[in-house]
């Protein structure tokens, strides 16, 4: 997540910014939806699209909420949000149907002004990114990678039920909650895309396809101009979950120029470069993941849980107890340092709250 920073505009507090485009609210103004009153607390993120708030309705209702604001724009006027609404509500009905713990937000509240249109959602705590950066030496615990990991492809899996896929996973568009915070939540719709028609049939892979997301997490894929599918979400998982643990990052973190990144990626395929990429983990079980994620095609679909069954190996292996705090719960005031490196694997434990 983005520093928070102080909104600024011309208005004064106070005022309704119902008027305004959306992205330069004041802390104090306030904006309203048919049935509530917000108030805006602190900018938590900004972009092309709009804007990111922490707020509270009025009178408080003793909760804080995240505003998401979209500009409107010529053409294509709120087609993200209208995505993420239309993604979260297929997502509440799938989790019930299936009675699974939701890796996604809640949405409470949504609105169109003039000049932009809103929603009002579960309001997170800091992204995986953030939490990274905060550790001493910027990398977590293997046991909280795993741990969180294992949380982020739940989400993915998710996600592809409903049938989307991300296109964007990275450190960034996972965030914890703010009062689970061993809960990872995954965000950032923006550019998610239903890979079934009308029919529920998979799309026609189109023949060329332009390059969508973050360079350093893409799939080869991407790269490629290849059309994605689920299994190209698990690949940039993979990426990402590596990099999240070992102290120099990815193999590509200082290049960036794409063409020599995809060479790269192509190159930490060979025994021994995958060895080196994975050394901060348990390296054969990755590359046997990576092993697998690349053996599928477009229309494939992903084994979830043979990759949860290798992840839970590895801690089984390491003995990561899996349902142990949270690096960052271990800053936690209501942890006590002292008793909290556990070595067993409590399995079992874990699959009741997971699987
Ligand atoms: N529900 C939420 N609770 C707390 N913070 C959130 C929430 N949703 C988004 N944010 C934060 O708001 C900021 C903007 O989020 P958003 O996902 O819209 O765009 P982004 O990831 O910054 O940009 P882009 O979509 O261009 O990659 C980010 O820092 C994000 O972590």
């Amino acid at each position: 997540m983005k520093q928070a920073s102080k909104a600024s505009s011309e208005e004064p507090e106070n005022s309704c910014a119902d008027e305004t485009d959306g992205v330069n609210i004041k802390d104090g103004q306030y904006v309203t939806t048919n049935t509530k009153k917000y108030r805006l607390i602190e900018l938590l993120g900004k972009g092309g699209y709009g804007a990111v708030y922490k707020v509270e309705t009025e009178p408080s209702d003793g909760r804080h909420y995240a505003m998401k604001i979209e500009k409107a724009r010529e053409k294509a006027h709120n087609n993200k949000l209208k995505m993420e609404v239309s993604i979260i509500k297929q997502i509440a009905y799938y989790v019930t149907e299936t009675k699974q713990k939701s890796h996604f937000v809640q949405i409470y509240d949504r609105a169109k002004k003039a000049r932009f249109a809103l929603i009002v959602m579960t309001l997170c705590g800091d992204s995986l990114a953030d939490l990274k950066k905060k550790r001493p030496r910027q990398m977590f615990s293997l046991g909280t990678t795993y741990g969180v990991g294992l949380q982020c492809l739940k989400a993915i899996e998710q996600l592809h039920g409903i049938g989307y896929i991300h296109r964007d996973i990275k450190p960034g568009n996972y965030a914890i909650g703010v009062e689970d915070r061993r809960c990872v939540f995954i965000l950032d719709f923006g550019i998610a895309r239903n890979i079934f028609n009308a029919k529920r049939e998979l799309k026609a892979p189109r023949i060329k396809v332009p390059f969508r997301g973050t360079v350093r997490y893409a799939a080869i894929n991407c790269h490629k101009g290849i059309e994605l599918g689920t299994k190209d979400d698990c690949e940039s998982w993979l990426y990402m979950i590596t990099e999240i643990c070992t102290i120099d990052g990815l193999p590509w973190r200082g290049e960036k120029d794409r063409e020599r990144i995809l060479q790269m990626k192509v190159n930490v395929r060979a025994p021994q470069s995958s060895k080196n990429m994975f050394r901060a983990m348990h390296p054969a079980n990755m590359a046997a993941i990576l092993k697998y994620v690349d053996s599928l095609t477009y229309a494939d679909e992903v084994d979830y849980n043979y990759i949860y069954t290798v992840i839970e190996e590895c801690a089984r292996v390491g003995r990561l107890d899996l349902t142990a705090p949270y690096d960052w719960e271990l800053d936690d005031d209501k942890y006590d340092r002292t008793t909290t490196t556990t070595t067993t694997t409590n399995l079992s434990v874990y699959k009741s709250t997971f699987r």
